[in-house]
């Protein structure tokens, strides 16, 4: 039967909330466009989190904390930093029955409660590098409709703010992070990922360039920002923001003085959601085994009610074997032995929670000194060696873990479609594809781009209008396409010189 419910290709969102809420991930909460995390998905935060902790601190960043609160006048400091944003900032204007004087904001992001403290810090090019990370909520009063993980109103996230002495040193630092956010998805979740810069419409306004990690959703044919990484230059710096500056040590005069070149970069519980959507089937859940918190549940079998109560004592005592064997082994594993609940029942409940492996331990397979394992991302049986569990089971679960990847990746890759013609922009949207153009990157052409790509914008009928196309990004490695002739290749909207092979689709 189908578990779910709803099947996912039948019907996304439902089977989205359906599969979050069946495998126990989370739970709503009283204020719309916010969730509970409940440990289900809770610990897979834990693990991303300690991965991350552990790589930004080999590279000398150090973990702080800032208050949530930010004046409005410091959030206000550079009105073109928030345009556009201030519709989702949050205010705290009272506190028990007493208005405040000045309303204060909720942290949406940390620059501006973090960079006039980094000024009064940053004194001498000696306190260079900064680098701090802060692993907190942020606060985003969005009005569109909120999918869990994906777009609430409030969101665990890192934040990491870098200043350094050479723009040099923070383009390196950029694309540093950038690879530590790949190998969270493709190495922790096994979801595949192209990185590559955004365009000049898409980049984060206050900084000089944003690099990203982009996913792909092939159940809805988009694609989502997985995280990014911001190069501000030192438009945050300069005297009219937070004015930090320091004496030049490689200005040859030694009286120059030179603004600090930052960086911020930020990964979100929005990791999870992706990761859901990417591997989940119609049994529910399918977790990567590196990021399971449960990576091998043990269920006895062939216990019927003609057994006697030490037939059954041998089956359950046996499963405990199996679990204390395993988790000396380093696997994170646990025997069901619930009263009450049929094997059946078991294998269902624990399908929807996504635990990678199952091994079914009856009185046939313990005769034979062996149990059945089942894969949950294929579904594969496979009689396994008791003896040899120790190695044939973490074994088992780095083929889970890398055969979801190649999956994940195949599909993604089979969805990038080159175009180099514009009648094929909107039906390769359709097919729940990506558009790879070789493109101009001018903005205006990319205003076009997303207006005419809009379905039903050109056709005669009205059919349900659908979004757009907008640049996702323009991948670093160019060399997956035929290279582009400077002059010669066009760019299919407008006609002029193409410049880079350039991502576009419609995105969460
Ligand atoms: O994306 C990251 C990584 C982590 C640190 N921050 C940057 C830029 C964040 C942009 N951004 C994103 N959303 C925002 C929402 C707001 F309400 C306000 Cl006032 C500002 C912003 C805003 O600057
Ligand atoms: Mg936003």
């Amino acid at each position: 039967e189908i578990a779910i419910g709803v099947k996912k290709e039948v019907d996304f969102a439902a089977w989205y909330t359906n599969v979050l809420i069946k495998a126990d991930m989370l739970d709503y909460y009283s204020v719309s466009g916010c969730y509970i995390l409940k440990p289900w998905s809770y610990s897979i935060w834990e693990q991303i989190q300690e991965w991350f902790n552990a790589r930004i601190k080999e590279m000398g960043v150090e973990n702080a904390y800032f208050p949530m609160f930010v004046s409005s006048k410091v959030l206000e400091r550079e009105k073109d930093h928030i345009e556009g944003f201030s519709p989702e900032v949050a205010w705290v204007t009272r506190a028990g029955q007493s208005d405040l004087e000045e309303p204060i904001a909720i942290r949406p992001t940390s620059e501006t409660a973090m960079y006039p403290y980094y000024a009064k810090w940053i004194k001498s090019y000696r306190d260079l590098p900064l680098k701090l990370n802060q692993w907190n909520s942020v606060v985003r009063w969005e009005f569109k409709n909120p999918q869990p993980f994906l777009r609430t109103r409030e969101f665990l996230w890192q934040e990491g703010h870098t200043a350094h002495l050479t723009k040099h040193e923070a383009d390196q630092e950029v694309l540093e992070i950038l690879d530590l956010y790949r190998r969270v998805y493709e190495d922790l979740l096994a979801v595949p990922v192209i990185t590559g810069i955004k365009s000049e419409k898409e980049k984060f306004a206050g900084g000089l360039y944003t690099t990203t990690i982009e996913g792909f959703i092939p159940t809805s044919g988009r694609g989502i920002q997985a995280a990014t990484s911001h190069c501000l230059g030192q438009n945050f710096s300069r005297p009219e923001m937070f004015n930090i500056v320091v004496e030049d040590p490689n200005d040859p005069t030694g009286q120059g003085k030179t603004y600090v070149w930052q960086n911020s970069w930020g990964l979100s519980t929005r990791t999870i959601g992706v990761m859901v959507m990417v591997h989940g089937d119609n049994q529910g859940l399918v977790l990567p085994p590196r990021v399971a918190s449960l990576q091998v549940v043990i269920v006895p079998c062939g216990v019927t009610a003609k057994f006697t109560d030490e037939d059954r004592k041998r089956i359950n005592d046996a499963c405990l074997d199996l679990e204390k064997t395993l988790k000396k082994s380093g696997v994170r594993a646990k025997a069901d032995l619930r009263d009450g609940y049929t094997p059946g029942y078991k294998f269902n409940d624990w399908e929807q929670k996504g635990v990678p492996l199952r091994l079914e331990l009856g009185p046939n397979d313990l005769s034979r000194s062996q149990t059945l394992s089942v894969r949950r991302d294929t579904g594969v049986k496979a009689p396994l060696p008791l003896g040899e569990l120790e190695t044939a089971v973490p074994k088992l679960l780095e083929t889970i873990q890398s055969d979801m990847y190649t999956r994940a990746k195949d599909t993604y890759f089979s969805r990038l479609k080159a175009v180099t013609k514009w009648e094929d922009v909107v039906p390769t949207l359709d097919a729940k594809c990506i558009v790879v153009m070789p493109w101009c990157e001018v903005e205006k052409c990319e205003d076009d781009i997303k207006e005419r790509s809009a379905r039903g914008s050109e056709q005669t009928d009205e059919r349900a209008p659908s979004a757009g196309a907008k640049s996702l990004a323009i991948p670093f490695d160019q060399s997956r396409w035929p290279a582009i002739e400077p002059g010669k290749t066009k760019c299919p909207a407008c006609g002029h010189d193409a410049k880079r092979w350039t991502m576009f689709g419609r995105s969460y």
